[in-house]
């Protein structure tokens, strides 16, 4: 029986995985506030729609950091894509390149990037930068080599969140067999090295990003970015694009939703950087809300998990083609054309006081 939902998709995810597995993928830090509050951000914001504006059925294609792209929906990185179905990050490139979304490749995804590649879809690579920087150099030029379009770097990670599921269910590392396929240096002939494990640093600054911008012409997105201050020194350090997120409340917790910060943050960048929110996107009306308030694209995280979980590559595909059809008849509900039709006109925030005529 074919999920109708996302939601249906996740109860069926759940089904299937073991639950240890299930709780990584499901979990948030400490208390899961954030976790919590970032679906809760858009049922708390309401849709009124325009009515006879005529503008046809909506066209859903984009272009994001030089790459075109069917649909304004990003699949996030999430790591360790094995845990999920035997085929991984392949079966969900496939899925990917099929429906035209570009994939942002996690690096701590259990397949390597030369492999995840052969599928043929635009791929971004997501980014921790390592205190040694000779690694991360040559890992640039690796993702560089097999063809990802832009680096996503997160910065939101100086250090890894507490995640109490992980902790109490004794989840530490990957099982046998399963590695971060791009944590092994390759050697002169390509071989491939033992996996060294991710580094999280405190240390990295705007010193580093710079050294990132002088590294590689690829287009730099920071993810991560929540502050309007921070997305202003954004503007002045030559990156290409912002990911309003809280890493799905996975870091610091108690961190609002995206949605509720985003609008500050596209004041603060004007038309100078776009923005993609991540956190809870569930909806083809959640992407249409977060458009409205200035992102030009969402992405989605966990959805992706539960597609692969439950069927692989059809799964995944699955999860795209919910997603697709319920933004398509969103946009057209609302009277928009696309994406930019979305305007915070259509928004309504709940502070109801009921009003009515005394006269
Ligand atoms: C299981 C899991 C693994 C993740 N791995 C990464 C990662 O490797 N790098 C990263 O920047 N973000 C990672 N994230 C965060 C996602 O990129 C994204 O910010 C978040 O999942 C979006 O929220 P959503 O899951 O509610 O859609 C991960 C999230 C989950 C749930
Ligand atoms: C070492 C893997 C990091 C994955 C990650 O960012 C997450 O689980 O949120």
């Amino acid at each position: 029986m074919k999920a109708l939902s996302l939601r249906e998709l996740e109860a069926a995810a759940r089904a299937l995985l073991e639950p240890g597995i299930h709780d990584l993928f499901a979990g948030g830090s400490e208390d899961e506030v954030s976790l919590r509050a970032n679906e809760d951000a858009f049922a708390r914001v309401g849709l009124v729609p325009r009515v006879l504006r005529g503008r046809g059925a909506p066209r859903l294609d984009t272009e994001l950091l030089g790459c075109r792209a069917s649909l304004p929906i990003v699949l996030a990185p999430t790591a360790f894509h094995r845990l999920a179905h035997p085929e991984g990050e392949r079966a969900t490139a496939r899925a990917a390149a099929a429906a035209g979304a570009i994939f942002t490749v996690s690096m701590a995804s259990t397949t390597a990037i030369e492999d995840i590649a052969q599928a043929g879809g635009p791929l971004w690579f997501q980014l921790y930068l390592q205190p040694d920087r000779g690694f991360t150099e040559a890992l640039v030029r690796r993702v560089e080599a097999a063809g990802c379009k832009a680096l996503v770097v997160t910065v939101d990670s100086p250090v890894f969140g507490r995640r109490e599921r992980d902790l109490r269910n004794g989840f530490m590392d990957l099982p046998p067999g399963l590695c971060c396929e791009n944590m092994r240096p390759l050697g002169p002939d390509g071989e491939r090295g033992p996996a060294r494990s991710i580094a999280f640093s405190p240390t990295l600054s705007w010193a580093d990003v710079d050294w990132l911008r002088e590294l590689t012409s690829l287009p730099i997105a920071l993810k991560g970015v929540l502050h309007p201050e921070d997305a202003k020194r954004s503007l002045d350090s030559g990156v290409d694009a912002l990911f309003v997120s809280n890493h799905g409340g996975r870091q610091l917790d108690t961190v609002p939703a995206p949605l509720e910060l985003l609008a500050p943050i596209a004041d603060a960048v004007g038309d100078r950087l776009p923005l993609v929110l991540d956190g809870g996107v569930r909806r083809g009306t959640d992407a249409l809300k977060a458009f409205a308030l200035g992102a030009r694209a969402v992405a989605i995280g966990r959805p992706v998990l539960w597609g692969l979980a439950v069927g692989g590559e059809a799964g995944v595909a699955h999860v795209l083609s919910l997603l697709r059809s319920e933004l398509e008849r969103a946009l057209a509900l609302c009277g928009c054309g696309s994406a930019d039709d979305a305007s915070p006109e259509l928004l309504h925030f709940s502070r109801w006081e009921p009003r009515w005529r005394t006269s």
